[in-house]
């Protein structure tokens, strides 16, 4: 990418669009062209073309998407399917029509069987079931990735994929059914530190910002009570009780967005699709990138450092009627530490900076 490039970031009001916009920023790039969701719905397939023979961008992050937690994948599975396929299909072959110099699409380590050997390799895709509470969305990652190399090898195109560990930081989704586990207990444990200190105001400016089923900080404290109450936050005697989903035993590893988004920047700047053609074979596939720590978290050992963190005092419950998931997830992260790129942010860093981040902007 050359500084003066035209770069259009889909989704950069997003957790991972709006670090790689900033990290862009950084290093100097200034023509950007963005659209919120509401002003180019990607799944909008004329539109997509409009846009892209309007704009004519040289270079592409694909960080727009449906994203959520597992609750939402699972719920939601229609519209997990339906809207990503929609979109990477529009964007993708727009990219192509559109003559776009380089693409980078975003997938997830859901990609991989459930049940996958770990530290999970980029090698192991396909090679069994997938995890059921994301599979429709593991399927339409796994048909970017495929569309990806298909173009590549078909038309020439120079589409990269790249598939990252659990995400959190700045602009991160803190919804309590939607979101994903981090953002999830760092809002609860705020929450449930501000019921320990009876401190309302804290409350009510959370609501606010974010209301709980319309359920805002003009609210009765009874009415707070009773929906925060549904979201796991309850008052059980002298002490507040915290809902932690699944039994806590799971593993996961996280990676800060500003860092994903610092390995989005290199790939694009050194990573082209024809370097993977060095392989022996004729059959060109699993040519994706890992992007993750190589460092794991039980779900129980994570509530317990966000608890320390927030100072939250309460107790935790596990409940085991809410899916687990898959039990481990762990990238091997070789294939890009070997093209020069490692993680800089560590898991309790990142935690202490979100959580300010949230205190200051979040909620
Ligand atoms: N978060 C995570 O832990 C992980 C994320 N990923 C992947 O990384 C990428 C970015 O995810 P993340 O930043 O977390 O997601 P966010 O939900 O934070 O952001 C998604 C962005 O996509 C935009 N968007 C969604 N639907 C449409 C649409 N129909 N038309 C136009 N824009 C749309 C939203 O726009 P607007 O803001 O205007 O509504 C938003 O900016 C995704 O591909 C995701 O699958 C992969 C692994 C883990
Ligand atoms: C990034 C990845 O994200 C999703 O997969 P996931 O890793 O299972 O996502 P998660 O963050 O929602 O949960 C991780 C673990 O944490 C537990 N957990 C505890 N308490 C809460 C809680 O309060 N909220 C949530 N969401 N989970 C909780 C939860 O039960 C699970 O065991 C994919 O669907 C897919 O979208 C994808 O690619």
């Amino acid at each position: 990418m050359e500084k003066n490039s035209k770069i259009y970031i889909a989704g950069h009001r997003g957790l991972v669009g709006s670090a790689i916009l900033k990290n862009l920023k950084a290093k100097g790039y200034s023509d950007f062209v963005t659209r919120t969701h509401s002003e180019l719905d990607l799944k909008d397939s004329t539109a997509v073309a409009q846009f892209f023979a309007t704009e004519k961008p040289d270079y592409v992050f694909l960080a727009a998407a449906k994203v959520g937690g597992i609750v939402a994948n699972n719920t939601y599975r229609a519209d997990f399917i339906y809207e990503n396929l929609m979109i990477q299909n529009n964007v993708l072959h727009q990219s192509y029509i559109h003559g776009v110099k380089k693409l980078m699409f975003l997938g997830s380590t859901c990609i991989y069987p459930k049940n996958c050997p770990q530290p999970m390799k980029e090698d192991y895709l396909l090679t069994d079931v997938l995890e059921y509470t994301n599979e429709p969305y593991a399927i339409a990652k796994i048909a970017g990735i495929k569309m990806c190399e298909s173009y590549n090898i078909q038309y020439n195109t120079n589409f990269i994929s790249v598939m990252p560990t659990n995400l959190y930081g700045p602009h991160d989704n803190f919804d309590l059914e939607k979101s994903h586990v981090l953002p999830a207990l760092i809002r609860k444990m705020h929450l449930g530190k501000a019921l320990e200190l009876n401190n309302w105001d804290l409350i009510r400016k959370d609501l606010n910002h974010m209301p709980i089923e319309n359920v805002d900080g003009s609210a009765s404290e009874e009415s707070i009570f009773s929906v925060l109450n549904k979201y796991g936050i309850s008052n059980s005697g002298d002490a507040i009780q915290l809902e932690v989903w699944g039994t806590g035993n799971p593993m996961r590893e996280f990676l800060w967005s500003e860092d994903m988004a610092d390995a989005c920047v290199f790939l694009m700047e050194n990573r082209n699709f024809k370097d993977c053609f060095t392989q022996s074979t004729s059959e060109i596939r699993n040519t994706h990138i890992n992007i993750g720590t190589g460092i794991d978290i039980s779900i129980k050992d994570l509530a317990n450092l966000i608890k320390d963190i927030i100072g939250f005092k309460g107790t935790l419950y596990f409940n085991d009627t809410k899916p687990d998931g898959t039990m481990k997830k762990l990238t091997d992260p070789s294939k890009l530490h070997a093209l020069g790129w490692k993680h800089k942010i560590d898991l309790e860093t990142g935690i202490k900076k979100v959580y300010e981040w949230y205190c200051n902007e979040g909620a």
